[in-house]
């Protein structure tokens, strides 16, 4: 059976980057037909147009149905996947709170629709679906038996925000099943550390984004480690120079977005659309063993003592598309000042957002 994937802001730059992974099987697997749908604004369509051409002469065998809409009724109906990308990047000059006000409400909007036209409901189930579910007359195996596949991704900035606001705009989902991405702060933060070693970037792993993705995230490295040659060490003891760990590394990492935009005149798009694949992978497949990943989730219950009501970046681990904190790591006095001060951020953000969208 096909899977239904919807991705918003379709006409735009990391779209055109990352519809063409999906559609060859890079995210879902190699043997998972795909039906596409194509999310934007109005005015988009003719472009929009184009894009289906294109996917359509690339002739990928797991493609099989392209829709390009303007109407989120069509867009959000019965999706597996949802990568909400739509929305207003950062140009230069122009401050993240600008950012906010322009796009929170966006993602009301789309959370707000994806409550109502996501929603499968029982007579769409099969029959056995149905009689177990009025059995067990239960929400919650409504979700776990079926909801749980439904997964939406939040790439639009500033992304944990949009986050928290669809996911509360969308009761009717589970918050598990929302994320934002700052997958992309993970990649240039085992990027970094891997050019600086001499080695390639998939010989580190467990780096760590805490937070909020904007320059007040906190790049970890005290839990990651490092392959040199075939000895794996911690990154402390691979790097030998502190001041960097400390300083330059995680500056670059913070303000990498901002150099990109500042440099291309253009938001970053190709790391990023690689990005969302690496995260819309993990969750489909699982991570591999003994390896966590960064992404931003709800928050409640987590162990460091970050706030509840926050989607913050943490290490994760995913199994059978669920996602799980890892919980536990020693957290020393100088990476528990910058995640306070990353996820004081958020709660700024958060309160300005609410604030915004209840006038
Ligand atoms: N989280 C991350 O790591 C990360 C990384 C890079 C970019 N971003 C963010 O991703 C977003 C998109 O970036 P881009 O470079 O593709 O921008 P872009 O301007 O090239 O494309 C955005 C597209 O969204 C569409 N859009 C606007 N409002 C919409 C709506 N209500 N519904 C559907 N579509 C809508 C626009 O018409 C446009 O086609 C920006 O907010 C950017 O800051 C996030
Ligand atoms: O607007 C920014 O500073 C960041 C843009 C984008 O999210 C990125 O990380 O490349």
């Amino acid at each position: 059976e096909p899977i239904r994937v919807v991705v918003t802001g379709a006409a735009g730059q990391i779209a055109y980057s990352l519809l063409y992974s999906i559609a060859k099987g890079d995210v879902f697997g190699k043997d998972q037909p795909i039906i596409l749908v194509l999310l934007d604004i109005p005015p988009m369509l003719p472009v929009l147009d184009g894009v289906v051409m294109e996917l359509q002469d690339c002739a990928l065998p797991l493609l099989r149905e392209v829709i390009p809409t303007d109407e989120v009724e069509v867009g959000f109906k019965d999706i597996d996947a949802a990568i909400l990308v739509g929305s207003m990047p950062r140009k230069e000059g122009m401050e993240r709170k600008d950012l906010l006000k322009a796009n929170v409400a966006i993602f009301k909007t789309q959370g707000a629709a994806l409550d109502k036209y996501a929603k499968k409901t029982v007579k769409q189930l099969s029959s056995n679906l149905q009689r177990i579910f009025r059995e067990e007359k239960s929400k919650s195996f409504w979700y776990k038996g079926h909801h749980v596949s439904r997964q939406v991704l939040v790439v639009g900035n500033p992304a944990n925000t949009n986050c928290l606001i669809a996911s509360k705009s969308a009761p009717s989902i589970p918050k598990e099943n929302f994320s934002c991405l700052t997958r992309l702060d993970h990649n240039r933060a085992s990027s970094q550390v891997a050019i600086r070693c001499g080695v390639s970037s998939d010989k580190v792993k467990n780096v760590i984004i805490w937070g909020n993705h904007s320059s007040t995230q906190y790049p970890d490295v005290h839990h990651a480690k490092v392959d040199l040659h075939g000895a794996e060490m911690g990154v402390y003891e691979a790097v030998k120079d502190e001041a960097w760990l400390r300083g330059d590394f995680i500056s670059t990492v913070q303000l990498r977005g901002a150099a990109v935009i500042k440099s291309r005149k253009l938001s970053s798009a190709m790391s990023a659309a690689k990005a969302i694949c690496d995260h819309m992978r993990d969750i489909w497949f699982g991570t591999k063993e003994g390896e966590f990943i960064s992404m931003g989730v709800y928050a409640a219950g987590n162990s460091y003592g970050v706030p509840e009501d926050l989607i913050y970046s943490f290490p994760v681990q995913i199994k059978n598309k669920t996602w799980k904190i890892v919980d536990g790591l020693p957290i020393n006095d100088f990476s528990r000042a910058k995640m306070d001060a990353t996820a004081a951020e958020l709660v700024e953000e958060r309160d300005t957002a609410l604030d915004f969208l209840s006038q």
